[in-house]
């Protein structure tokens, strides 16, 4: 990042895709541009859709950007990398707000000359700026499993950002049914949005919620993600169900992410890394991500401040709620997670669950010497800015 100051002079725009060195950028809507002519398929640029560029008479530099920066019709340029952000390591990601200078609007083409400060960071994909995760689970085939919604929903929580849970087949159960599903997540503290995209039910509900965001969907297989997407987007042309539909979605299954304009506003991006999620929380975050958790500790407190909830006197959310044996399952892989991470970074040591009487436990790193050292978040985030980092020289 450069020390510039963002004036109205300045172009913003948002990444919607990254291939090779190029940066497909949706610009901020801008005063007095039309938008109608569509991007010749240049050499070097056909992997991307065809999109919009402006047509304009007037100079590039007077034009101010405006506030909603999401608005479906606004102007695509194929950006470079300015050298100096190469220089100083500043990567470009999906997702990223960034700063167009020199832009050809007839050519639509641009460069990349600053990045904005992020406000989250996925990674699995690796996306910049998500406002939430759509979490599509089907209430009947594949029958909902109790036990993988609550992975995912934590793996969700995991992130900081907002969980929407969109249930789709809503066509293939009762009405009491769904009234059942319905209270049984209530009392998990969540509120699903019941659809079907057979029947168009609720679509255009998350198409509201979709408005001027960058959603992020993500469900285990079968439950109608593309199927969602395809009503969604209409022209984005993932085909369902079928084995090709399956290769024609495979290049969304590497590293390739790519968000996508849906007609009413707002960036939606498939997430096939997020579809079998591992839990990599720490043991001591785990219960924050149980919303149902998190409101008992809201009024009270346990009477061990590192209490992981286990075997420990005067536990405040041990006990009678329904995802408990959930937690106590995620909290051992979190515990197997944590310990593994320990180890990578100290090969010599390794945590231990250690009784400590009267039925409290604690997990203790099993320490060698001073080297010990847990891997900070900040770590853990330089470390994947690596890898993108990599993937993308
Ligand atoms: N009954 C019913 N079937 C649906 C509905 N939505 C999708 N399906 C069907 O469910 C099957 C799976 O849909 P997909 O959209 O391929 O599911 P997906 O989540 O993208 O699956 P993956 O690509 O494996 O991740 C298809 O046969 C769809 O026709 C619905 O609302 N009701
Ligand atoms: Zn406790």
């Amino acid at each position: 990042m450069t020390g510039e100051n963002i004036s109205t002079k300045q172009l913003l725009g948002t990444v919607l895709a990254v291939q090779a060195n190029f940066y497909r950028v949706q610009m901020d809507e801008v005063e007095g541009v039309s938008t109608s002519a569509s991007l010749s398929e240049q050499s070097g640029v056909q992997e991307f859709r065809s999109s919009e560029i402006i047509e304009s008479s007037s100079s590039p530099s007077s034009l101010s950007p405006v506030p909603c920066h999401l608005s479906p019709s606004s102007p695509i340029l194929l950006c470079t990398r300015r050298t100096r952000l190469k220089k100083i390591g500043q990567q470009v990601m999906v997702g990223d707000r960034v700063i167009v200078e020199e832009p050809d609007w007839a050519g639509g083409r641009g460069a990349v000359g600053e990045v904005l400060p992020r406000h989250s960071l996925l990674n699995r994909p690796a996306i910049a700026n998500v406002n939430q995760i759509l979490l599509v689970f089907a209430v009947a085939d594949p029958p909902l499993e109790p036990i993988q919604l609550s992975r995912f929903l934590i793996k969700a929580e995991s992130t900081g950002v907002d969980v929407l849970l969109c249930l789709n087949k809503c066509d293939l159960v009762s009405l009491e049914e769904k009234q059942q599903i319905s209270d049984r997540l209530l009392a998990w503290g969540y509120q699903p949005l019941f659809i079907s995209v057979q029947n168009s039910i609720n679509i255009d509900q998350i198409a509201t919620y979709l408005q001027d965001k960058i959603t992020v969907i993500a469900g285990p297989s079968g439950v109608g993600k593309s199927s969602l997407i395809n009503s969604l987007i209409p022209d984005i042309n993932l085909r369902v169900g079928e084995v090709s539909g399956k290769l024609a979605r495979g290049r969304h299954t590497t590293r390739h992410v790519e968000l996508f304009e849906m007609p009413t506003g707002g960036l939606l991006a498939d997430t096939p890394g997020f579809n079998q999620p591992d839990l990599d929380c720490s043991p001591e975050e785990l219960i924050h991500y149980f919303p149902e958790a998190r409101e008992r500790l809201a009024v009270a407190h346990c009477r061990f401040s590192d209490c992981i909830h286990k075997d420990e006197p005067d536990c405040a959310v041990s006990g009678d709620w329904e995802r408990y044996q959930h937690y106590l399952e995620f909290l051992d892989d979190a515990i197997a997670h944590q310990s593994h991470i320990n180890q990578q970074a100290d090969p010599e040591s390794s945590l231990k669950l250690i009784s400590k009487g009267k039925g409290q436990s604690q997990y203790e790193p099993k320490l060698e010497s001073k080297k010990y050292r847990r891997i900070s978040r900040k770590t853990q985030l330089q470390d994947l800015q690596n890898l993108y980092q990599d993937s993308e020289d």
